[in-house]
Protein backbone atom coordinates (compact mmCIF):
# COMPACT_ATOMS: atom_id res chain seq x y z
CA UNK A 1 0.00 0.00 0.00
CA UNK A 2 1.09 3.34 -0.83
CA UNK A 3 1.37 5.83 2.07
CA UNK A 4 0.13 9.39 2.28
CA UNK A 5 1.58 11.04 -0.66
CA UNK A 6 3.57 13.99 0.80
CA UNK A 7 2.58 17.59 -0.65
CA UNK A 8 -1.40 16.89 -0.37
CA UNK A 9 -2.30 19.81 1.49
CA UNK A 10 -0.86 21.90 -1.16
CA UNK A 11 -2.44 20.24 -4.01
CA UNK A 12 -5.57 20.53 -1.70
CA UNK A 13 -4.79 24.24 -1.29
CA UNK A 14 -4.10 24.44 -5.07
CA UNK A 15 -7.86 22.38 -5.94
CA UNK A 16 -9.61 24.76 -3.72
CA UNK A 17 -8.21 27.92 -5.43
CA UNK A 18 -8.98 26.84 -8.79
CA UNK A 19 -13.06 25.79 -7.33
CA UNK A 20 -13.30 29.13 -5.64
CA UNK A 21 -11.93 30.90 -9.21
CA UNK A 22 -14.17 28.89 -11.23
CA UNK A 23 -17.16 28.71 -9.07
CA UNK A 24 -17.13 32.52 -7.74
CA UNK A 25 -16.85 33.12 -4.08
CA UNK A 26 -20.50 32.49 -3.13
CA UNK A 27 -20.78 29.33 -4.75
CA UNK A 28 -17.48 28.07 -3.81
CA UNK A 29 -18.26 29.17 0.24
CA UNK A 30 -21.70 27.89 -0.24
CA UNK A 31 -20.64 24.36 -1.00
CA UNK A 32 -16.94 23.98 -0.07
CA UNK A 33 -15.83 25.57 2.86
CA UNK A 34 -16.76 23.10 5.16
CA UNK A 35 -15.01 20.37 2.63
CA UNK A 36 -11.91 18.58 4.51
CA UNK A 37 -9.01 16.75 2.60
CA UNK A 38 -8.94 13.30 4.57
CA UNK A 39 -6.62 11.26 2.73
CA UNK A 40 -5.02 10.69 -0.60
CA UNK A 41 -3.62 7.62 -1.10
CA UNK A 42 -2.76 5.29 -3.92
CA UNK A 43 -4.66 7.19 -6.25
CA UNK A 44 -7.79 8.43 -4.37
CA UNK A 45 -8.55 11.22 -2.60
CA UNK A 46 -11.19 11.32 0.54
CA UNK A 47 -12.91 14.11 1.33
CA UNK A 48 -15.07 15.03 4.19
CA UNK A 49 -18.07 16.76 4.63
CA UNK A 50 -20.38 17.36 7.60
CA UNK A 51 -23.79 16.44 6.07
CA UNK A 52 -25.25 13.68 3.93
CA UNK A 53 -27.00 16.39 1.82
CA UNK A 54 -23.56 18.06 0.87
CA UNK A 55 -22.37 14.81 0.29
CA UNK A 56 -24.77 13.92 -2.70
CA UNK A 57 -25.05 17.50 -3.68
CA UNK A 58 -20.96 17.92 -4.56
CA UNK A 59 -21.10 14.17 -5.56
CA UNK A 60 -23.92 14.99 -8.46
CA UNK A 61 -22.85 18.18 -9.31
CA UNK A 62 -19.22 18.40 -8.79
CA UNK A 63 -17.36 15.31 -8.86
CA UNK A 64 -16.58 15.66 -12.27
CA UNK A 65 -15.20 19.15 -11.75
CA UNK A 66 -13.19 18.07 -8.68
CA UNK A 67 -11.89 14.80 -10.52
CA UNK A 68 -10.11 17.44 -13.26
CA UNK A 69 -8.90 19.67 -10.93
CA UNK A 70 -7.21 17.00 -8.73
CA UNK A 71 -5.90 15.39 -11.95
CA UNK A 72 -4.09 18.21 -12.69
CA UNK A 73 -2.13 18.57 -9.84
CA UNK A 74 -1.58 14.34 -9.55
CA UNK A 75 -2.51 12.37 -12.77
CA UNK A 76 -2.69 8.99 -10.82
CA UNK A 77 -5.82 10.37 -8.89
CA UNK A 78 -8.62 8.11 -10.07
CA UNK A 79 -11.30 8.35 -7.96
CA UNK A 80 -12.59 11.17 -5.12
CA UNK A 81 -14.29 9.66 -2.14
CA UNK A 82 -16.61 11.44 0.43
CA UNK A 83 -17.33 10.66 3.77
CA UNK A 84 -19.80 12.15 6.02
CA UNK A 85 -17.74 13.57 9.19
CA UNK A 86 -19.13 12.64 12.95
CA UNK A 87 -21.11 15.15 14.58
CA UNK A 88 -18.61 15.65 17.07
CA UNK A 89 -15.65 14.09 15.38
CA UNK A 90 -12.80 17.17 16.30
CA UNK A 91 -11.46 18.13 12.97
CA UNK A 92 -8.73 16.52 12.39
CA UNK A 93 -5.35 17.97 10.34
CA UNK A 94 -5.95 17.11 6.48
CA UNK A 95 -2.76 14.98 6.38
CA UNK A 96 -2.09 12.17 8.93
CA UNK A 97 1.54 11.05 9.32
CA UNK A 98 2.38 8.42 7.28
CA UNK A 99 3.01 5.66 10.17
CA UNK A 100 -0.49 6.76 11.29
CA UNK A 101 -2.86 6.20 7.61
CA UNK A 102 -5.28 3.92 7.98
CA UNK A 103 -6.31 1.07 5.96
CA UNK A 104 -8.18 1.98 2.96
CA UNK A 105 -11.75 2.76 4.18
CA UNK A 106 -12.01 2.36 7.95
CA UNK A 107 -12.53 5.75 9.48
CA UNK A 108 -14.99 7.04 7.35
CA UNK A 109 -17.44 4.07 7.08
CA UNK A 110 -17.23 4.44 10.90
CA UNK A 111 -17.77 8.55 10.67
CA UNK A 112 -20.73 7.58 7.79
CA UNK A 113 -22.46 5.19 10.12
CA UNK A 114 -22.60 7.37 12.43
CA UNK A 115 -24.10 10.63 10.54
CA UNK A 116 -26.05 7.92 8.78
CA UNK A 117 -28.20 7.67 12.08
CA UNK A 118 -29.06 11.54 12.33
CA UNK A 119 -32.14 12.34 11.04
CA UNK A 120 -32.35 14.88 7.58
CA UNK A 121 -33.87 17.12 10.26
CA UNK A 122 -31.62 16.63 12.64
CA UNK A 123 -28.78 17.63 10.14
CA UNK A 124 -29.93 20.69 9.14
CA UNK A 125 -30.25 21.92 12.80
CA UNK A 126 -27.00 20.92 12.72
CA UNK A 127 -26.21 23.06 9.48
CA UNK A 128 -28.26 26.03 10.89
CA UNK A 129 -26.12 26.08 14.35
CA UNK A 130 -22.83 25.62 13.01
CA UNK A 131 -23.66 28.67 10.79
CA UNK A 132 -24.38 30.11 14.11
CA UNK A 133 -21.90 29.36 15.82
CA UNK A 134 -19.59 30.56 13.03
CA UNK A 135 -20.47 33.84 14.08
CA UNK A 136 -23.02 34.65 11.42
CA UNK A 137 -25.75 35.43 13.74
CA UNK A 138 -29.35 35.25 13.85
CA UNK A 139 -30.28 36.26 10.35
CA UNK A 140 -28.56 33.48 8.11
CA UNK A 141 -30.69 30.77 10.11
CA UNK A 142 -33.59 32.99 9.84
CA UNK A 143 -33.29 33.40 6.18
CA UNK A 144 -32.54 29.86 5.67
CA UNK A 145 -36.07 28.49 7.41
CA UNK A 146 -37.94 31.34 6.06
CA UNK A 147 -37.34 29.59 2.81
CA UNK A 148 -40.13 26.82 3.57
CA UNK A 149 -42.36 29.69 3.99
CA UNK A 150 -42.97 30.75 0.30
CA UNK A 151 -45.49 32.74 -0.88
CA UNK A 152 -49.13 33.33 0.55
CA UNK A 153 -51.69 31.32 -1.94
CA UNK A 154 -55.00 33.12 -2.51
CA UNK A 155 -58.03 30.83 -0.81
CA UNK A 156 -60.14 31.82 -4.19
CA UNK A 157 -57.88 29.91 -6.51
CA UNK A 158 -58.61 26.51 -6.24
CA UNK A 159 -59.98 23.70 -8.17
CA UNK A 160 -63.72 24.36 -7.28
CA UNK A 161 -63.20 28.01 -8.93
CA UNK A 162 -61.71 26.51 -11.98
CA UNK A 163 -63.49 26.69 -14.71
CA UNK A 164 -62.66 23.92 -17.34
CA UNK A 165 -62.74 24.15 -21.08
CA UNK A 166 -60.83 22.53 -24.48
CA UNK A 167 -58.41 25.45 -23.98
CA UNK A 168 -57.27 24.42 -20.61
CA UNK A 169 -58.70 20.93 -20.15
CA UNK A 170 -54.90 19.14 -20.74
CA UNK A 171 -53.58 21.29 -17.62
CA UNK A 172 -56.11 21.11 -15.40
CA UNK A 173 -56.19 17.69 -15.62
CA UNK A 174 -51.90 16.32 -15.11
CA UNK A 175 -52.67 19.53 -12.05
CA UNK A 176 -55.40 17.70 -10.56
CA UNK A 177 -52.82 13.98 -10.73
CA UNK A 178 -49.85 15.96 -9.14
CA UNK A 179 -52.06 17.04 -6.45
CA UNK A 180 -53.61 13.87 -5.47
CA UNK A 181 -50.29 12.58 -4.68
CA UNK A 182 -49.10 8.80 -5.54
CA UNK A 183 -46.09 8.09 -7.93
CA UNK A 184 -44.69 10.96 -9.32
CA UNK A 185 -45.54 10.48 -13.15
CA UNK A 186 -44.72 14.43 -14.80
CA UNK A 187 -41.45 15.77 -13.46
CA UNK A 188 -41.63 18.54 -13.59
CA UNK A 189 -44.82 19.10 -14.75
CA UNK A 190 -44.06 22.40 -17.19
CA UNK A 191 -47.32 25.02 -17.82
CA UNK A 192 -47.11 28.09 -19.93
CA UNK A 193 -50.22 30.46 -21.11
CA UNK A 194 -49.70 33.89 -22.15
CA UNK A 195 -50.87 36.67 -19.04
CA UNK A 196 -54.35 35.67 -17.28
CA UNK A 197 -54.96 32.24 -18.77
CA UNK A 198 -55.09 30.64 -15.11
CA UNK A 199 -51.72 29.40 -14.53
CA UNK A 200 -51.29 30.80 -11.26
CA UNK A 201 -54.39 29.60 -10.57
CA UNK A 202 -54.21 26.34 -11.36
CA UNK A 203 -50.36 26.09 -9.43
CA UNK A 204 -52.12 27.61 -6.28
CA UNK A 205 -55.45 24.88 -6.51
CA UNK A 206 -52.33 22.54 -6.76
CA UNK A 207 -49.91 23.95 -3.49
CA UNK A 208 -53.90 23.95 -1.39
CA UNK A 209 -54.82 20.70 -2.48
CA UNK A 210 -51.01 18.90 -1.48
CA UNK A 211 -51.18 21.30 1.74
CA UNK A 212 -54.31 19.98 2.71
CA UNK A 213 -53.00 16.63 2.38
CA UNK A 214 -50.21 16.92 4.56
CA UNK A 215 -47.34 17.29 2.22
CA UNK A 216 -44.98 20.17 2.22
CA UNK A 217 -45.42 22.24 -0.32
CA UNK A 218 -43.42 25.06 -1.39
CA UNK A 219 -45.05 27.77 -3.44
CA UNK A 220 -42.55 30.39 -4.73
CA UNK A 221 -42.51 32.88 -7.86
CA UNK A 222 -38.76 32.83 -9.66
CA UNK A 223 -38.37 36.08 -8.37
CA UNK A 224 -38.97 35.39 -4.78
CA UNK A 225 -37.07 32.58 -5.11
CA UNK A 226 -33.92 34.60 -6.53
CA UNK A 227 -34.71 36.72 -3.95
CA UNK A 228 -34.34 34.51 -1.25
CA UNK A 229 -31.51 32.41 -2.99
CA UNK A 230 -29.26 35.89 -2.72
CA UNK A 231 -30.56 36.73 0.68
CA UNK A 232 -29.40 33.41 1.67
CA UNK A 233 -25.58 33.82 -0.02
CA UNK A 234 -25.21 37.32 1.42
CA UNK A 235 -25.88 36.10 4.67
CA UNK A 236 -23.65 32.72 4.19
CA UNK A 237 -26.47 30.09 5.17
CA UNK A 238 -27.18 29.28 1.47
CA UNK A 239 -26.07 25.64 2.47
CA UNK A 240 -29.16 25.58 5.24
CA UNK A 241 -31.54 27.53 2.82
CA UNK A 242 -30.65 24.39 -0.46
CA UNK A 243 -30.74 22.11 2.63
CA UNK A 244 -33.92 22.83 3.73
CA UNK A 245 -35.45 22.99 0.15
CA UNK A 246 -34.37 19.80 -0.40
CA UNK A 247 -36.87 18.49 2.50
CA UNK A 248 -39.66 20.00 -0.07
CA UNK A 249 -42.30 16.98 -1.25
CA UNK A 250 -43.75 19.39 -3.76
CA UNK A 251 -42.10 22.74 -5.05
CA UNK A 252 -43.89 25.21 -7.17
CA UNK A 253 -42.17 28.02 -9.10
CA UNK A 254 -44.55 30.25 -11.10
CA UNK A 255 -43.38 32.89 -13.32
CA UNK A 256 -40.22 31.05 -14.41
CA UNK A 257 -39.40 33.74 -17.02
CA UNK A 258 -38.08 35.95 -14.36
CA UNK A 259 -35.47 34.03 -12.98
CA UNK A 260 -32.37 35.70 -14.14
CA UNK A 261 -28.86 35.15 -13.48
CA UNK A 262 -26.28 32.78 -14.00
CA UNK A 263 -25.45 31.27 -10.63
CA UNK A 264 -29.09 31.57 -9.40
CA UNK A 265 -30.11 29.20 -12.75
CA UNK A 266 -27.16 27.38 -11.56
CA UNK A 267 -28.60 26.33 -8.30
CA UNK A 268 -32.02 26.34 -9.98
CA UNK A 269 -30.97 23.42 -11.71
CA UNK A 270 -29.04 21.73 -9.18
CA UNK A 271 -32.53 22.43 -6.94
CA UNK A 272 -34.54 20.89 -9.32
CA UNK A 273 -32.14 17.59 -9.94
CA UNK A 274 -31.81 16.75 -6.40
CA UNK A 275 -35.69 17.34 -5.78
CA UNK A 276 -36.56 15.30 -9.25
CA UNK A 277 -34.06 12.82 -8.57
CA UNK A 278 -35.11 12.68 -4.70
CA UNK A 279 -38.75 11.88 -6.22
CA UNK A 280 -40.29 15.11 -5.11
CA UNK A 281 -43.01 17.30 -7.33
CA UNK A 282 -41.75 19.91 -8.97
CA UNK A 283 -44.23 22.25 -10.81
CA UNK A 284 -43.35 25.37 -13.09
CA UNK A 285 -45.15 27.79 -15.05
CA UNK A 286 -44.20 30.96 -16.82
CA UNK A 287 -45.61 32.64 -20.33
CA UNK A 288 -44.18 30.52 -22.50
CA UNK A 289 -42.68 26.96 -23.98
CA UNK A 290 -38.86 26.12 -22.19
CA UNK A 291 -37.35 26.42 -25.41
CA UNK A 292 -38.53 30.15 -26.03
CA UNK A 293 -37.60 30.80 -22.41
CA UNK A 294 -33.93 32.13 -23.47
CA UNK A 295 -32.39 34.05 -20.57
CA UNK A 296 -32.46 30.64 -19.02
CA UNK A 297 -29.35 28.32 -19.33
CA UNK A 298 -29.29 25.14 -21.96
CA UNK A 299 -29.48 22.76 -19.28
CA UNK A 300 -32.38 24.17 -16.79
CA UNK A 301 -34.51 24.23 -20.10
CA UNK A 302 -33.00 21.14 -21.53
CA UNK A 303 -34.39 20.36 -17.67
CA UNK A 304 -37.42 22.06 -17.55
CA UNK A 305 -38.69 20.18 -20.74
CA UNK A 306 -37.88 16.56 -19.82
CA UNK A 307 -41.24 16.23 -17.99
CA UNK A 308 -44.86 17.12 -19.34
CA UNK A 309 -44.99 20.58 -20.98
CA UNK A 310 -48.51 22.21 -21.11
CA UNK A 311 -49.79 24.83 -22.20
CA UNK A 312 -52.94 26.69 -21.85
CA UNK A 313 -54.59 28.25 -24.99
CA UNK A 314 -56.96 31.47 -25.11
CA UNK A 315 -60.29 30.88 -23.79
CA UNK A 316 -62.66 30.49 -26.49
CA UNK A 317 -66.59 31.62 -26.24
CA UNK A 318 -68.16 28.68 -24.20
CA UNK A 319 -65.05 29.00 -21.68
CA UNK A 320 -65.29 32.67 -21.20
CA UNK A 321 -69.18 32.40 -20.92
CA UNK A 322 -68.84 29.58 -18.50
CA UNK A 323 -65.72 31.89 -16.66
CA UNK A 324 -68.11 34.75 -16.24
CA UNK A 325 -71.25 32.24 -15.05
CA UNK A 326 -69.09 31.42 -12.43
CA UNK A 327 -68.38 34.73 -11.34
CA UNK A 328 -71.55 36.03 -10.99
CA UNK A 329 -72.64 33.17 -8.64
CA UNK A 330 -69.76 33.38 -6.63
CA UNK A 331 -70.40 37.50 -6.67
CA UNK A 332 -74.58 36.63 -5.82
CA UNK A 333 -73.21 34.83 -2.32
CA UNK A 334 -71.78 38.85 -1.22
CA UNK A 335 -74.45 40.66 -3.33
CA UNK A 336 -77.64 38.58 -4.13
CA UNK A 337 -79.52 41.56 -6.05
CA UNK A 338 -76.37 41.42 -8.59
CA UNK A 339 -78.22 40.07 -11.46
CA UNK A 340 -76.85 40.06 -14.86
CA UNK A 341 -79.21 39.03 -17.76
CA UNK A 342 -77.58 36.40 -20.36
CA UNK A 343 -77.43 39.05 -23.17
CA UNK A 344 -75.07 40.79 -21.54
CA UNK A 345 -73.13 37.70 -20.09
CA UNK A 346 -73.00 36.86 -23.98
CA UNK A 347 -71.88 40.21 -25.15
CA UNK A 348 -69.25 40.74 -22.15
CA UNK A 349 -67.85 37.21 -23.53
CA UNK A 350 -67.62 38.01 -26.48
CA UNK A 351 -65.91 41.32 -26.59
CA UNK A 352 -63.86 40.95 -23.57
CA UNK A 353 -61.38 38.52 -25.59
CA UNK A 354 -58.25 38.12 -24.16
CA UNK A 355 -58.04 36.58 -20.49
CA UNK A 356 -59.91 35.37 -17.21
CA UNK A 357 -58.34 38.38 -15.45
CA UNK A 358 -59.78 40.94 -18.25
CA UNK A 359 -63.26 38.69 -17.75
CA UNK A 360 -62.50 39.22 -13.76
CA UNK A 361 -62.02 42.86 -14.28
CA UNK A 362 -65.08 43.41 -16.67
CA UNK A 363 -67.51 41.77 -14.24
CA UNK A 364 -66.20 43.47 -11.18
CA UNK A 365 -66.95 46.82 -12.61
CA UNK A 366 -70.38 45.82 -13.92
CA UNK A 367 -70.43 45.01 -10.06
CA UNK A 368 -69.10 48.59 -8.84
CA UNK A 369 -71.40 50.39 -11.31
CA UNK A 370 -74.38 48.15 -10.19
CA UNK A 371 -73.83 48.76 -6.21
CA UNK A 372 -72.63 52.78 -6.58
CA UNK A 373 -75.27 53.72 -9.06
CA UNK A 374 -78.39 51.06 -7.94
CA UNK A 375 -78.62 51.07 -11.72
CA UNK A 376 -79.47 47.26 -12.85
CA UNK A 377 -77.35 46.27 -15.19
CA UNK A 378 -78.93 46.34 -18.77
CA UNK A 379 -76.95 46.09 -22.66
CA UNK A 380 -76.41 49.69 -23.24
CA UNK A 381 -75.09 49.83 -19.58
CA UNK A 382 -72.88 47.15 -20.09
CA UNK A 383 -71.53 49.03 -23.45
CA UNK A 384 -70.97 52.25 -21.64
CA UNK A 385 -69.26 50.92 -18.36
CA UNK A 386 -66.73 48.54 -20.44
CA UNK A 387 -66.28 50.72 -23.13
CA UNK A 388 -62.68 51.55 -22.91
CA UNK A 389 -62.16 47.93 -22.01
CA UNK A 390 -64.09 46.67 -25.34
CA UNK A 391 -61.85 49.00 -26.79
CA UNK A 392 -58.27 47.99 -25.57
CA UNK A 393 -59.23 44.28 -25.94
CA UNK A 394 -60.08 44.86 -29.43
CA UNK A 395 -56.32 43.66 -30.42
CA UNK A 396 -55.92 45.96 -33.50
CA UNK A 397 -58.09 48.49 -35.62
CA UNK A 398 -58.91 46.30 -38.29
CA UNK A 399 -61.49 46.84 -41.24
CA UNK A 400 -63.60 44.14 -42.87
CA UNK A 401 -63.34 45.17 -45.60
CA UNK A 402 -59.48 44.81 -45.50
CA UNK A 403 -60.05 41.29 -43.90
CA UNK A 404 -62.72 40.40 -46.84
CA UNK A 405 -60.10 41.49 -49.58
CA UNK A 406 -56.86 40.06 -47.79
CA UNK A 407 -58.91 36.83 -47.46
CA UNK A 408 -60.28 36.46 -51.18
CA UNK A 409 -56.90 37.26 -52.29
CA UNK A 410 -54.51 34.45 -49.98
CA UNK A 411 -57.08 31.80 -50.93
CA UNK A 412 -57.99 32.93 -54.92
CA UNK A 413 -61.90 33.61 -54.56
CA UNK A 414 -63.53 37.46 -55.27
CA UNK A 415 -64.99 39.17 -52.78
CA UNK A 416 -68.66 38.33 -54.30
CA UNK A 417 -67.66 34.98 -53.84
CA UNK A 418 -67.33 35.71 -49.99
CA UNK A 419 -70.81 37.68 -50.04
CA UNK A 420 -72.59 35.55 -52.22
CA UNK A 421 -74.88 32.16 -51.28
CA UNK A 422 -72.61 29.88 -53.08
CA UNK A 423 -71.58 26.62 -50.45
CA UNK A 424 -69.05 25.13 -52.34
CA UNK A 425 -66.18 23.89 -50.12
CA UNK A 426 -62.92 26.29 -51.54
CA UNK A 427 -65.63 29.36 -50.83
CA UNK A 428 -67.60 28.41 -47.88
CA UNK A 429 -64.15 27.66 -45.37
CA UNK A 430 -62.80 31.14 -46.83
CA UNK A 431 -65.88 32.34 -45.99
CA UNK A 432 -65.93 31.29 -42.32
CA UNK A 433 -62.00 31.84 -41.83
CA UNK A 434 -63.62 35.55 -42.69
CA UNK A 435 -65.98 36.11 -40.51
CA UNK A 436 -63.95 34.28 -37.61
CA UNK A 437 -61.20 36.87 -38.46
CA UNK A 438 -63.74 39.79 -38.70
CA UNK A 439 -64.73 38.78 -35.04
CA UNK A 440 -61.78 38.69 -33.29
CA UNK A 441 -60.03 41.42 -35.08
CA UNK A 442 -62.56 43.76 -35.14
CA UNK A 443 -65.28 45.30 -32.54
CA UNK A 444 -67.99 44.45 -34.43
CA UNK A 445 -71.30 42.04 -33.17
CA UNK A 446 -72.51 39.28 -34.98
CA UNK A 447 -75.63 40.29 -36.16
CA UNK A 448 -73.05 43.29 -37.73
CA UNK A 449 -70.26 41.07 -39.29
CA UNK A 450 -73.45 38.66 -40.56
CA UNK A 451 -74.92 41.75 -42.17
CA UNK A 452 -71.53 42.53 -43.69
CA UNK A 453 -71.16 39.14 -45.39
CA UNK A 454 -74.39 39.07 -47.54
CA UNK A 455 -77.00 39.66 -45.02
CA UNK A 456 -76.33 36.16 -43.06
CA UNK A 457 -77.74 35.77 -39.66
CA UNK A 458 -75.93 35.98 -36.52
CA UNK A 459 -75.76 32.54 -35.60
CA UNK A 460 -74.06 31.40 -39.18
CA UNK A 461 -71.62 33.57 -38.47
CA UNK A 462 -71.46 32.15 -34.63
CA UNK A 463 -70.99 28.74 -36.05
CA UNK A 464 -68.06 29.56 -38.49
CA UNK A 465 -66.36 31.24 -35.55
CA UNK A 466 -66.58 28.32 -33.74
CA UNK A 467 -66.04 25.84 -36.42
CA UNK A 468 -62.85 27.75 -37.09
CA UNK A 469 -61.61 27.84 -33.47
CA UNK A 470 -62.17 24.50 -33.28
CA UNK A 471 -60.19 23.31 -36.20
CA UNK A 472 -57.44 25.68 -35.98
CA UNK A 473 -56.97 23.81 -32.32
CA UNK A 474 -56.42 20.24 -34.00
CA UNK A 475 -54.95 21.78 -37.06
CA UNK A 476 -51.86 23.51 -36.50
CA UNK A 477 -51.21 24.12 -40.49
CA UNK A 478 -54.50 25.81 -39.89
CA UNK A 479 -53.50 28.20 -36.60
CA UNK A 480 -50.55 29.10 -38.53
CA UNK A 481 -52.38 30.16 -41.30
CA UNK A 482 -54.25 32.41 -39.48
CA UNK A 483 -51.78 33.70 -37.57
CA UNK A 484 -50.10 34.47 -41.08
CA UNK A 485 -53.25 36.42 -42.00
CA UNK A 486 -53.73 38.13 -38.73
CA UNK A 487 -49.93 39.16 -39.50
CA UNK A 488 -51.15 40.59 -42.88
CA UNK A 489 -53.70 42.78 -41.73
CA UNK A 490 -51.85 43.96 -39.31
CA UNK A 491 -49.10 45.10 -41.14
N1 LIG B 1 -60.25 28.62 -16.32
C1 LIG B 1 -60.41 29.55 -15.38
N2 LIG B 1 -61.37 29.42 -14.46
C2 LIG B 1 -61.59 30.36 -13.52
N3 LIG B 1 -60.87 31.48 -13.41
C3 LIG B 1 -59.89 31.67 -14.31
C4 LIG B 1 -59.60 30.74 -15.32
N4 LIG B 1 -58.58 31.20 -16.07
C5 LIG B 1 -58.22 32.36 -15.53
N5 LIG B 1 -59.00 32.66 -14.46
C6 LIG B 1 -58.95 33.82 -13.60
O1 LIG B 1 -58.28 34.87 -14.30
C7 LIG B 1 -57.43 35.58 -13.42
C8 LIG B 1 -56.02 35.53 -13.94
O2 LIG B 1 -55.52 34.21 -13.83
P1 LIG B 1 -54.05 33.86 -13.32
O3 LIG B 1 -53.56 34.91 -12.40
O4 LIG B 1 -54.05 32.46 -12.84
O5 LIG B 1 -53.30 33.99 -14.69
P2 LIG B 1 -51.79 33.74 -15.04
O6 LIG B 1 -51.84 32.84 -16.23
O7 LIG B 1 -51.03 33.30 -13.88
O8 LIG B 1 -51.33 35.18 -15.51
P3 LIG B 1 -49.95 35.95 -15.24
O9 LIG B 1 -48.94 35.28 -16.10
O10 LIG B 1 -50.27 37.33 -15.68
O11 LIG B 1 -49.67 35.85 -13.78
C9 LIG B 1 -57.55 34.94 -12.06
O12 LIG B 1 -58.46 35.67 -11.29
C10 LIG B 1 -58.11 33.56 -12.37
O13 LIG B 1 -58.89 33.09 -11.30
Amino acid sequence: MQVQEAGGSEQWKRVKKQLRAELGDDVFTSWFARVDLEEHQDGTVRLSVPTRFLKQWIQNNYNDQLMGLWQRECDNVHRIELTVRGAIRPRQTPIAKPSLAAPQGSKPAAAETRSDALSDAAQVTRAQAATAALGRGETSSDNARDVLQGAALDPKYTFETFVEGESNNLALAAARQVAAGGAVTFNPLYLHASVGLGKTHLMQAVAAKARASGRKVLYLTAEHFMYKFVAALKSQSALAFKENLRTIDLLLIDDMQFLHGKQVQQEFCHTLNALIDGARQVIVAADRAPSELDTLDDRVRSRLSGGLVVGIQEPDFALRRNILATRVDTARKTYPQFDVPEGVLDYVARHVASSGRDLEGALNRLIAHNQLTNQPITQEMAEMTLRDLVRSSEPRRVKIEDIQRVVSKHYNVTKADLLSARRTRTIVRPRQIAMYLAKVMTPRSLPEIGRRFGNRDHTTVLHAVRKIEEMARADYALAQELELLKRMLDA
